[in-house]
């Protein structure tokens, strides 16, 4: 590691058509195409970092276009500069002048930062040769706090805070890393209720999932009241009422509407309600948790909030009930490492969101090492698992008896195998041809 340097940024815009099935789609985003730019970083040694942020299709060009911007500040460094004092590192990478005018900590800008991020730990676990979650439980408090930026937050934590914290959940650890090894981590499927899918459709899939052992679901709510009303008897009757149920309307209401509209639902018990309303309104999503607390129906958020300052005012505000981060909106793990530390503070599980492309392969080490390292609980506390894509990776995350099975190959696990980047890459790939060429897809 002394002298290993990084030689080479590889960007690939890698795109897949789930419009055309409806994956994914909700009340906002009617025809989601599951779509990241993915980073390869080359090295000097035999070791290579790969890494993705998240988007819908045609962002993906201009996050790219913002990766190559960063370029500069990621080529020809050493990881042990990097690595040695990571938190530095991840300031200067979102600090860049010209670049931070256009976020700061946000945006596009914030989705390039998390590519990086993403494969420069991938190259961390793989030089240790675990994979990340468990080089995340093994590392020392002061090494893994020295990872986080802390300005901005001090209000809320303290680099001293978070090293108290660790230091106390080292009693047990073993026990919960050998615990969760043979339980797996509870898992959540969304992929049965997707807005765009039809009644036969989302009755199939939740039977289907039902009988591979999940009994945490969600649901897409917030087109039409009516539909909502009819999909979640659907829901109900087939999974029944001891089983979770979660509903997300991914911003379509203003705060009175969203109440109004979960009052209605509220017979077939939500669990909770997700992102009702803007996700940068932490008073609103506050004043809607207030409101429906009565009605046994919490609010989560968290897969728009876009930096850990943000995080920190839904915490204050009690404006979140779960704490849903994105691998990929946040600036990578540094910046997670800070989410997740200020939710256990709060006392705000954390569920990660995981709907899009190569997120579950993510956010499992994310939980894993929330549990045996941060929170120690499992009570409240589920990561998504969307089930589209997985077969285009080397290592797919693996649920079993609706838990995440715990991942065991080093590094952060998003390789991506060669012929699926052959086939999805935009616009050139061979799927993307004949898509254009049969008419299904414009070239534009
Ligand atoms: C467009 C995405 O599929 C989004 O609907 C995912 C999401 O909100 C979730 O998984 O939660
Ligand atoms: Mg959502």
């Amino acid at each position: 590691m002394a002298t290993t340097t990084i030689t080479e940024l590889v960007i690939k815009d890698i795109r897949f058509p789930t419009s055309l099935e409806k994956d994914g789609s909700d009340a906002m985003h009617k025809n989601p195409d599951y779509s990241c730019p993915y980073v390869i970083l080359n090295t000097d040694s035999n070791l290579q970092g790969h890494g993705i942020t998240f988007t819908l299709g045609k962002g993906n060009e201009i996050v790219c276009f913002a990766i190559r911007l960063m370029e500069k500040m990621v080529v020809g460094r050493k990881l042990s500069d990097i690595f040695g004092n990571f938190g530095n590192y991840w300031r200067e990478l979102t600090s860049e002048d010209q670049a931070r005018w256009i976020g700061p900590e946000k945006g596009v800008v914030h989705l390039a930062v998390a590519a990086i991020i993403n494969a420069l730990w991938d190259l961390w676990a793989k030089m240790e040769g675990k994979p990340l979650w468990k080089l995340l439980v093994d590392m020392e408090p002061e090494i893994l706090v020295s990872t986080i930026d802390f300005r901005y937050i001090t209000d809320a934590l303290t680099k001293e805070d978070a090293i108290e914290m660790l230091r106390k959940m080292d009693l047990g650890k073993e026990q919960r890393e050998a615990e969760i090894k043979a339980t797996g981590y509870p898992a959540y499927i969304t992929s049965c209720g997707w807005l765009g899918y039809s009644d036969e459709k989302i009755t199939e899939l939740a039977t289907a999932a039902m009988s591979q052992g999940y009994t945490r679901f969600k649901m897409k709510v917030g087109a039409d009241l009516q539909d909502d009303i009819r999909r979640a008897k659907i829901f109900r009757k087939v999974i029944g009422y001891d089983k979770v149920w979660c509903v997300d309307a991914n911003q379509k209401w203003d705060v009175q509407e969203s109440i109004d509209w979960m009052v209605h639902l509220a017979e077939y018990k939500p669990l909770w309600i997700e992102e009702p309303t803007s996700p940068d309104d932490v008073l609103g999503h506050a004043a809607i948790a207030e409101a429906l607390k009565p009605h046994g129906i919490a609010v989560a958020t968290g897969e728009m909030c876009q930096n850990r300052v943000m995080f920190k005012q839904f915490f204050q505000a009690k404006g979140m009930d779960y704490c849903q981060l994105d691998s990929c909106r946040l600036g990578g793990v540094n910046e997670i490492l800070a989410v997740i530390l200020m939710a256990a503070k709060f006392g705000v599980p954390v569920c990660p969101h995981a709907g899009g492309v190569g997120l579950c392969e993510l956010v499992q080490h994310l939980s894993i090492f929330d549990y045996i390292r941060v929170s120690g609980a499992l009570e409240n506390r589920m990561t998504e698992f969307a089930d589209h894509l997985h077969e285009h990776f080397y290592q797919p995350a693996i649920v079993k008896n609706g838990c995440y099975q715990i991942p065991s190959e080093p590094g952060y696990l998003v390789g991506m195998k060669k012929e699926s980047m052959e086939a999805y890459e935009y616009p050139n790939g061979k799927t993307w041809q004949r898509l254009f060429d049969d008419g299904t897809f414009s070239r534009d």
